[in-house]
C-alpha cells in the first residue's frame, strides 16, 4: 500500500469511529448497503410520464436551456408515444422486478462469500423512476446503514448514465438524507468481468443454436448498444471505449466463431449521435445478401423496451419482411452466471477495500472528461473518494 492510501485509511477509519461516537446504531448490526444504481423504468403504463419528466430534468443526461420550464412541455408531448411502446411489451417496464431478483440472490451469496460483512443487503436506487434515490436514502437511514457501496448496474461506464447516478447519491449524501457518517465506495464500471462476460456468451450461444447448423458459422452477431450524442462522445465519454471493450472480451470468449459488428440504437431528437444505427445495419446487411443475425444487447442487463420494443417488435420484424432469420440473444435477466458474477464484483471489492488493496473509487472514476464543464462531476469525485466522509 503507497504511503498515501495507507494515510488516507487511516484518516478514513479515524472519521468512522467520531462518527460513530456520535450517532449510536439502532440495536443490532446494520447491514452493509450494496446500492444498485440503475436509471429504471415505469413498471406500469400510468407512470410513464413521470420517468420522463425526470428524465428530461436531469441535467447531467441532457442539458436544456430554461430546462425546469422545457422538461414538464416535452414530457407530456412525449408521454402518449412511449406509454403505446410500454403498453406493447406488456404493460410496463420489467426492470424493477429483475433489480430487485439480481440484488436479492447477489446479497444471499454475498454473505457466504464474505461473512466478515455480512449481513449485506440490497437497495434499488433509480434515477428516473421509483423507488428513486430520495425513497432509498430514506428506507437506508431507517435502517441505520453506516457501509455502503454503490454498485452501479450499467457494466460500462458514461457520466449520461453512472455518472448521473453518483452525482445524485453525492447530492443526497452529502446533506445527510442516508444518514451520518455513511462510509462509501464506489463499483463504477466492470464491463469485462469474466461472469459477465461470459453470461452474455452463453445467452449468444442460446440464440445461435436456433440456426440450422449449416448456417450457424455464417451467422452475424450484432451488438447493440444505446447510442450516446456526439456532444457526449467528443467531450471524452468513456462510454463508446468501454463497450468495443465489452464486445471484443465476449467475442475472445467465443473464440471468434462468427462475424461482428458493434452498432447503436435508439437516438433520440435532431442532433449528432454515435453510430452506425442498428435499424440501418439491419438493412445493409439485407442488401449485402446476409441472411442471418443475432442482436445482442450488451449494454443493458436487463429487458426494458429498446430490446422488448425496439429490437424484438421493430428490427426483428424489418429484419423479417427483408426476408432475414432475426434471432435475438436474451438479456442477462434472471441468468444465475450473470448474479453470480454480480455476487464476485462485490465480494471482491469489499474485500479488497477492507485490506486497503484499493481506495473508495476506482484510479479511472477520479479522471474527468477531458471536455467537462459540468461542476457536480468534480464534486462528486472528490466526495466519494473521501469515502463520502
Ligand atoms: C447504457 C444505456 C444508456 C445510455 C448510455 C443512455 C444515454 C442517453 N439516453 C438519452 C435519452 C433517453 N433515453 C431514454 C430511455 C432509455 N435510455 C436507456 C439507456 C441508456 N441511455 C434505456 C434502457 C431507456 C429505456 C428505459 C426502458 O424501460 O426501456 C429516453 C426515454 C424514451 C424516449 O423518450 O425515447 C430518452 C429521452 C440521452 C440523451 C442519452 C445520453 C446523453
Ligand atoms: S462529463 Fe464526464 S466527468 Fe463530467
Ligand atoms: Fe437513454
Amino acid at each position: 500500500m503507497s504511503g498515501i492510501r495507507r494515510a488516507s485509511t487511516v484518516a478514513r477509519t479515524l472519521q468512522r469511529s467520531l462518527a460513530t461516537l456520535n450517532n449510536a446504531p439502532p440495536a443490532g448490526k446494520p447491514p452493509t448497503a450494496i446500492v444498485m444504481l440503475n436509471m429504471g423504468g415505469p413498471s406500469t403504463v400510468p407512470e410513464t410520464h413521470d420517468f420522463l419528466k425526470n428524465l428530461f430534468s436531469d441535467n447531467d443526461l441532457i442539458p436544456l436551456p430554461f430546462q425546469s420550464v422545457l422538461a414538464p412541455l416535452i414530457a407530456r408531448r412525449r408521454t402518449p408515444q412511449i406509454e403505446k411502446q410500454y403498453e406493447d411489451i406488456g404493460g410496463g417496464s420489467p426492470i424493477l422486478k429483475y433489480t430487485r431478483l439480481q440484488g436479492e440472490r447477489m446479497a444471499a451469496l454475498l454473505d457466504e462469500l464474505h461473512p466478515e460483512t455480512a449481513p449485506h443487503k440490497a437497495y434499488v436506487a433509480f434515477r428516473y423512476a421509483n423507488p428513486l434515490t430520495e425513497q432509498t436514502a430514506r428506507e437506508m437511514k431507517a435502517d441505520g446503514v453506516k457501509r455502503a457501496v454503490a454498485f452501479t448496474q450499467y457494466p460500462q461506464y458514461s457520466c449520461s448514465t453512472t455518472g448521473s447516478s453518483l452525482n445524485e447519491l453525492y447530492r443526497k449524501g452529502k446533506t445527510g438524507e442516508i444518514g451520518d457518517g455513511v462510509e462509501w465506495s464506489v463499483i463504477d464500471r466492470w464491463g469485462t468481468h469474466p461472469g459477465f462476460v461470459e453470461a452474455m456468451a452463453q445467452n449468444i450461444e442460446r440464440a445461435l443454436a436456433k440456426f440450422s447448423e449449416e448456417e450457424r458459422s455464417d451467422v452475424v452477431l450484432l451488438f447493440s448498444a444505446h447510442s450516446l450524442p456526439m456532444s457526449v462522445v467528443n467531450r471524452g465519454d468513456p462510454y463508446v471505449p468501454e463497450v468495443s471493450a465489452s464486445v471484443n472480451a465476449v467475442m475472445d470468449r467465443l473464440k471468434h466463431s462468427n462475424p461482428h459488428r458493434l452498432v447503436w440504437q435508439s437516438q433520440v431528437g435532431p442532433s449528432a449521435w454515435m453510430g452506425m444505427q442498428t435499424g440501418e445495419a439491419i438493412k445493409g446487411l439485407a442488401r449485402l445478401g446476409r441472411k442471418n443475425v443475432v442482436l445482442i444487447p450488451i449494454a443493458f442487463t436487463s429487458d426494458h423496451i429498446e430490446t422488448l420494443f425496439e429490437l424484438d417488435l421493430e428490427y426483428a420484424h424489418e429484419g423479417k419482411k427483408l426476408g432475414m432469420h432475426v434471432e435475438r440473444a436474451e438479456a442477462l435477466n434472471d441468468s444465475p452466471v450473470f448474479i453470480r458474477a454480480l455476487a464476485d464484483l462485490a465480494s471482491t471489492h469489499l474485500q479488497d477495500y477492507a485490506a486497503g488493496r484499493i481506495g473508495p473509487t476506482s484510479i479511472q472514476m477520479g479522471l474527468r472528461c477531458p471536455g467537462c464543464t459540468n461542476a457536480a462531476c468534480g464534486a462528486q469525485k472528490a466526495w466519494f473518494a473521501r469515502g463520502g466522509l
